[in-house]
């Protein structure tokens, strides 16, 4: 079957239990939101098609459990990830506070290139927020992230934190990107050009047999 995209990205969620890496996944990918917490045992992954500046790319998104005692599982998944979207709960300020440990965690385990974002999920319980907007941007300035805050609930910066996510992973495998897109114009290019040889031949047999 023929591919439906020019480019697969994998990003991976990390941060957490119950900090909403599981129903931020699902609005982006589903469009649902589950108010229940049923806590991912090891990891899960979804599936997305972007158009990012006319090139299709199929996003795989990794979706780890934050409970420690899966963390020999998840951590065998970090050298894969091409993209880390580094999430906490603005209601929840340990949450907060273990963004360095994730952190140091992937400088580890992961790829020099991995891009990585930091997301303050739960935006929309403004009244049971521990950590301001501001105290997230700062974090996020001091390990060169950029940062959104957002709501899986009510649909808020979702899709914007993981279309740049993909965005930044594309920009940093620029030289692959561009190497592919070549091909892929040298592809369509011969295959033009075999089409065009191909009726020029048939128009030619078609003289032939004319003459004769
Ligand atoms: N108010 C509000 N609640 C949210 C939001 N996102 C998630 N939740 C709730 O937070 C709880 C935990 O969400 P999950 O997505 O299961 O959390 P998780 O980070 O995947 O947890 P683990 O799988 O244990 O690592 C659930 O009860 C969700 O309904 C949000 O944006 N706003």
């Amino acid at each position: 079957m023929a591919k439906q995209y020019d480019i697969l990205c994998r990003l991976l969620l990390l941060g957490d239990s119950g900090v909403g890496k599981t129903c931020m996944l699902r609005r982006f990918t589903d469009s649902e939101f589950d108010s229940s917490h049923i806590s991912t045992i090891g990891v899960d992954f979804k599936m997305k098609t972007l158009d990012i500046d006319g090139i299709k790319v199929r996003v795989q998104i990794w979706d780890t459990a934050g409970q420690e005692r899966y963390q020999t599982i998840t951590k065998q998944y970090y050298r894969r990830a091409q993209g880390i979207v580094f999430v906490y709960d603005v209601t929840n300020e340990p949450s907060f506070q273990h963004i360095g440990k994730w952190a140091s965690d992937v400088d580890e385990y992961a790829p020099d290139k991995v891009q990585k974002i930091l997301v303050g999920n739960k935006s929309d319980e403004e009244l049971g927020r521990q950590v301001t907007k501001e105290r997230g941007s700062k974090l996020a300035e001091s390990y060169r992230m950029e940062f959104f805050e957002t709501s899986a609930s009510t649909n808020s910066n979702i899709s914007e934190s993981f279309t740049r996510a993909t965005e930044l992973v594309l920009r940093a495998h620029k030289r692959d990107v561009d190497n592919l897109l070549v091909s892929l114009d040298d592809y369509l290019e011969k295959a033009a050009l075999e089409e065009e040889k191909g009726s020029r031949d048939t128009e030619n047999t078609t003289q032939r047999t004319c003459a004769c």
